[in-house]
């Protein structure tokens, strides 16, 4: 199961967190967001994959990006359009779609990203565009029949290791790790994921 965690920015936290051996750290360059990476952190992932989180950002602010950190995957958290994604995978970039889901009836905007993404996200439908720390009805997941392979998002927490264990779908690939793990914004508790990765992996 690939384990993400997102929204760091902190060079020395970020050394600690891929030393536990997580498979993709997220950066995330949404300046709305309380996790803004606003300068380059003076340490970045080698091993871990680095993904670089969007909203609604410009082709060309991603691409920028993307070459400035060398970033192995876009993770989208906007309304970015099919049209967008093509462009951008295109020119060579991995992507991740994120879906806010509530009902099943959010899963059907995926039939159009299909074949275009590396990953889905899927993720708490909130008031703003990620990171709420709220936890969605995963049992909605039954209900999504689509080929690209998730990552499951959402509040996931310390509490967590038995849902995520029990859980099953053939596509599930991993999970997404963010504020539940937190200190304070962008700064994650390492003991916490620590415990948490060992009870997941046992
Ligand atoms: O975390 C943010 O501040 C954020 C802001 C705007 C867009 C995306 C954001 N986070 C991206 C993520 O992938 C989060 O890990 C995901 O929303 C889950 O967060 P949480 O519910 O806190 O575990």
């Amino acid at each position: 199961m690939l384990i993400k965690v997102c929204g760091m920015r902190d060079a020395g936290n970020i050394t600690k967190v891929e030393s536990l051996g997580v498979d993709m750290i997220g950066l995330i360059f949404y300046p709305g967001s309380s996790r803004y990476v606003a300068c380059p952190p003076s340490y970045l992932p080698e091993k871990a994959k680095r993904v670089g989180v969007f909203v609604n950002e410009t082709e060309e602010v991603v691409l920028a990006l993307a070459d400035k950190f060398s970033l192995n995957f876009i993770q989208l958290h906007g309304t970015e359009s099919p049209d967008y994604c093509i462009s951008l995978r295109n020119k060579g970039l991995n992507l991740i779609k994120v879906f806010s889901v509530a009902t099943p009836d959010d899963l059907k905007a995926t039939e159009k990203y299909e074949g275009l993404c590396s990953y889905f996200l899927f993720d708490t439908k909130c008031e703003g565009h990620g990171g709420s720390g709220k936890q969605f009805d995963w049992s909605v997941l039954s209900h999504y029949h689509g080929q690209t392979p998730f990552l499951l998002s959402g509040g996931i927490s310390a509490q967590s290791v038995e849902d995520v264990k029990t859980f099953k779908h053939e596509r599930f690939a991993g999970i997404d790790l963010n504020s539940r793990f937190e200190i304070s914004p962008a700064l994650k508790d390492v003991e916490m994921l620590s415990r948490f990765i060992k009870e997941l992996r046992k």
